[in-house]
């Protein structure tokens, strides 16, 4: 069995709107891992791109802590040392699923190099999500495209994955600024009113035919209306909230990327040119696709 393996995780836009905590979309946009193990007992690890000197070098990397959980729950023996290459392109606590492409990323790191065949993808999924709290990242990061996550009353998470229209154009706009997910969760009430509730159930429902079947733009408009999230979350990244603002007064699809504070705008080639002067000189925006596929695994002899 080889003691190397490449792993690439995509970035992922979770909520889309209406869809809290149930829908998300893979980019395409990668963090890329090399990890080896090393009968030397020490972690290294090191990172280029997003997250450079400022992520934990050691056990505590996420990637890595994600490893150490997986190899426990497979239920074999750990490695003495873990030599680990990190390529990020996925910017951090924006809302473009980075925590959960890591935990993905070390899980799969894991059960590649232990040759665990008994661990499903099922149990992946299921691992990863709950390390990472959110299966409406981690399922898309996973298996690409789009998708929907739920639990099951045991708790066990399971998802459906379908695949968008390829007039689906994903513009991703990210601020410089931070917002940690769970401070964003935080921000959220116990209860909303039952009113609010059916408005984001219609609208998430018609989201799916939307970008499955009809991507127009006045049908995208409709059905990425929220009333679950976004607005209690507004105080905490008001130009993000601004930027949502202008972009649907002038007709773009436009909502908050997962907790924010990154926007997701779903353009069709015509409403392109309407997104660039909405959007300030320190915002980001990157023109993208939907990833298909998601997360994949190789051994770099058959690369
Ligand atoms: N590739 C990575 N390597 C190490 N740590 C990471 C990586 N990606 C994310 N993290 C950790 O997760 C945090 C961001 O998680 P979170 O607040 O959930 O935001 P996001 O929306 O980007 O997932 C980072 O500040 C960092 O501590
Ligand atoms: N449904 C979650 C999604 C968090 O996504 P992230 O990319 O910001 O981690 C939420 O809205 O809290």
């Amino acid at each position: 069995m080889s003691s190397t393996v490449q792993i690439r995780v995509p970035a992922t836009s979770a909520n889309l709107g209406p869809g809290y905590d149930a829908l998300g979309l893979a980019l395409s946009l990668y963090d890329e891992v090399e990890v080896t193990l090393t009968a030397e007992p020490e972690v290294t690890v090191t990172v280029e791109g997003e997250g450079a000197g400022e992520v934990d070098l050691g056990e505590g990397h996420l990637v890595v802590r994600a490893m150490r959980t997986a190899f426990a729950r497979m239920g074999g023996a750990q490695p003495a040392g873990i030599r680990m290459r990190c390529r990020n392109a996925i910017p951090h606590a924006r809302g473009l699923g980075s925590s959960s492409a890591a935990v993905c990323a070390g899980i799969l790191a894991a059960r590649a190099l232990s040759g665990a065949a008994e661990f499903s993808d099922d149990d992946v999924f299921a691992l990863a999500t709950e390390m990472e709290g959110h299966p409406d990242n981690v399922a898309p990061c996973l298996a690409g495209g789009l998708t929907v996550a739920w639990y099951e009353h045991t708790g066990v998470p399971r998802m459906v994955k379908v695949t968008p229209d390829e007039r689906i154009r994903p513009v991703v706009v990210v601020p410089s600024t931070r917002l940690s997910t769970e401070a964003a969760r935080e921000l959220l009430p116990k209860d909303v009113p039952h009113k609010d509730a059916s408005f984001n159930a219609g609208r998430a429902a018609l989201l799916i035919a939307a970008l499955t079947r009809r991507p127009e733009r006045e049908i995208l408009l409709a059905a990425t209306e929220d009333r679950l999230h976004q607005s209690y979350r507004a105080p905490a990244m008001p130009e993000s909230a601004h930027l949502v603002e202008r972009l649907r007064a002038v007709g773009v699809p436009a909502v908050v990327s997962g907790a924010g504070p990154a926007v997701l705008a779903f353009s069709a080639s015509d409403s392109q040119d309407l997104i660039a002067p909405e959007v300030g000189n320190d915002w980001h925006i990157q023109q993208m696709d939907v990833d298909p596929v998601g997360a994949n695994v190789q051994f770099p002899e058959t690369r």
